[in-house]
């Protein structure tokens, strides 16, 4: 997710942390567009944002003035400066810009000029055939470089491969079916003690500690001490809980902000108990010989081509990189999913129905869940409407060809896959709806599977919530799985009904996640 704008607030009446609870105001974090607002004084609240706009606003216009429009040769776009719109309402403002400007887009994003990508054979070509022309350096990355490091998502080059290639292995689909074990525990608990007849939730809130839950179980294993793993899972709340204040909406670390200094303890204690893990985990695999058990032990045995292990610091970034991608991504599309099977009430009765014909009761597993072609169709087109990922950002290495333009090195490419899952040609006329039957017609009378669905660019080249080329999801697999197992685990026992009858805003931030997912649970025994 690219930065645009950072307000720097500090004062009496408004600071920081006061902007980051304004659901309007969306602070991103490219240095180049610091706006300096320290000292905003206000008689209230609306005035400090009044206020806070206004500087905003000014800045850009300077910046724009300071630094050339679109460079020669760019494609068009929209006027002024994209950071505007962005600001006030991302998809709004990427929808309006496709509509009118086309899918090869020329933006000033700040100061900065950018190419703003919908098109099927552009995407394709940043993303696969010509990837290795393009890195992420010099693109917003994800956030939390304190915790993930030089981990798999934010490296280039030798290092990234090296490490893509030895982490490859542990996401495999029998290690994907070890970990279903962990996965189908942690959901089975959430539905018997959390959830119970007529409980009114926030899916989206208990699917956010479900997914942590699952994803420390499966990178460091059942048999953790009761004392490393409070740790593990104390320190992580912390962090995550920093990156929803801060990073989430795109501030950066270094800025000094009250939740950082624990942030920063936070990230110590982590390492203190990962790095001790490492040591133990190395010393039993080498006496014992035995199985790996969980991912840690996956990569503690994974070799490169010289038969090489991984050094220890980027063992670390890797666990820490996977506990940072692989949690929220997947809390928020079961969130969402959820959401769409409460508010499309036959489309969740089909997806039991399937449910109970194929499993009879069975405990779920990443296996048995591949026999419900139905359930997989609901998790496509979720991920199709609401790609957690909704840009993609690329930089390009050389100057390269786009159509008829030149674009020089060192620009970024954001590919927006929420553009092109809505795009009419691609979907049809009703792109915008939400039916999970138009992936029936894909593989009529076929087993769906929907990991082959998503080869390449998707099966009509605009499809891909997982990214696409080299650098695609390697959790695309466990997080299939994932909410497969934990669909299938809350099906079996409840149905799900919205509260009010207004769907779920989306918050367009790093992810594009919902906001509260307030939903009835009623036990399906007693219907
Ligand atoms: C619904 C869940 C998920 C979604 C939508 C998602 C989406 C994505 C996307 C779009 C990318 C490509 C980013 C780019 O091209 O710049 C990516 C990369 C990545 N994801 Fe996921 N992800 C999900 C779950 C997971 C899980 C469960 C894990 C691990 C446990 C994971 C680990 C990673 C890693 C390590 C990368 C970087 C891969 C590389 O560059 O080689 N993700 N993810």
């Amino acid at each position: 997710m690219p930065g645009l704008l950072l307000v720097q607030a500090g004062s009496d009446t408004c600071t920081l942390r006061d902007l980051q609870r304004r659901p309007d105001i969306v602070i991103f974090s490219k240095p180049w567009i610091r706006v300096p607002t320290n000292g905003i004084r206000a008689a209230s609240w609306d005035d400090a944002f009044r206020r806070v706009t206004s500087i905003a606003t000014d800045g850009f216009a300077n910046a724009g003035k300071l630094v050339s429009p679109l460079p020669s040769g760019f494609p068009p776009g929209p006027p002024g400066n994209a950071a505007v719109g962005m600001l006030a309402n991302p998809l709004a403002y990427l929808e309006t810009t496709q509509r009118r400007h086309g899918k090869v887009v020329g933006l000033k994003l700040g100061p900065e000029a950018v190419i703003l990508v919908s098109d099927q054979s552009t995407a394709h070509e940043v993303l696969s055939t010509r990837a290795s022309s393009f890195a992420k350096e010099g693109t917003a990355f994800f956030p939390g470089s304190r915790l993930a490091g030089n981990g798999l998502l934010v490296s280039d080059g030798s290092t990234w491969r090296r490490q893509r290639q030895l982490s490859n292995p542990a996401f495999r689909r029998a290690a994907v079916a070890v970990y279903s074990e962990a996965m189908e525990a942690a959901a089975r608990s959430l539905a018997m003690s959390t959830w119970a007849d007529g409980a009114s939730r926030d899916v989206y809130a208990d699917y956010n500690a479900l997914t942590l839950d699952i994803v420390t179980n499966v990178l460091f294993g059942w048999d953790l001490p009761a004392d490393q793993a409070n740790t593990i899972v104390g320190s992580i709340k912390v962090a995550f809980e920093f990156f929803a204040n801060q990073a989430g909406i795109g501030i950066p670390e270094w800025i000094p902000t009250p939740g950082q200094q624990q942030y920063i303890q936070a990230v110590q204690r982590l390492d203190a108990v990962v790095y001790g893990i490492i040591e133990e985990r190395t010393r039993e695999l080498e006496q014992s010989r035995r199985e790996p058990q969980c991912l840690l032990d996956n990569l503690l045995t994974a070799r490169d081509e010289q038969g090489q292990p991984m050094a220890r610091t980027a063992l670390r970034d890797e666990l820490m990189t996977l506990l940072v991608a692989g949690q929220e991504t997947s809390a928020v599309l079961l969130a969402w999913t959820t959401a769409f099977l409460a508010f499309n009430p036959q489309v969740q009765a089909r997806a039991a129905a399937e449910i109970d014909e194929k499993m009879r009761g069975d405990v779920p597993t990443a296996q048995n869940t591949r026999e419900l072609p139905y359930l997989e169709s609901v998790l496509l087109e979720t991920l199709r409407l609401r790609p957690p990922a909704y840009l993609v950002g690329r930089s390009c290495t050389e100057a390269i060809q786009v159509q008829r333009y030149t674009i020089p090195t060192g620009t970024t490419f954001l590919i927006s896959p929420y553009l092109m899952h809505r795009d009419r040609g691609a979907w049809g006329s009703d792109a915008a709806a939400f039916d999970p039957d138009r992936w029936r017609t894909v593989r009529p009378n076929k087993p769906l599977g929907c990991l082959d669905l998503m080869q390449g660019l998707g099966h009509n080249g605009s499809y891909l919530p997982f990214g696409a080329g080299p650098r695609n999801c390697i959790g695309t697999g466990f997080a299939i799985s994932e909410a497969l197992v934990v669909l299938c685990t809350a099906l079996q026992r409840y149905t799900f009904s919205p509260q009010s009858t207004a769907f779920p805003q989306a918050a367009a931030r790093i992810t594009l996640r919902p906001g509260p997912v307030r939903l009835t649970i009623r036990s399906r025994r007693s219907a």
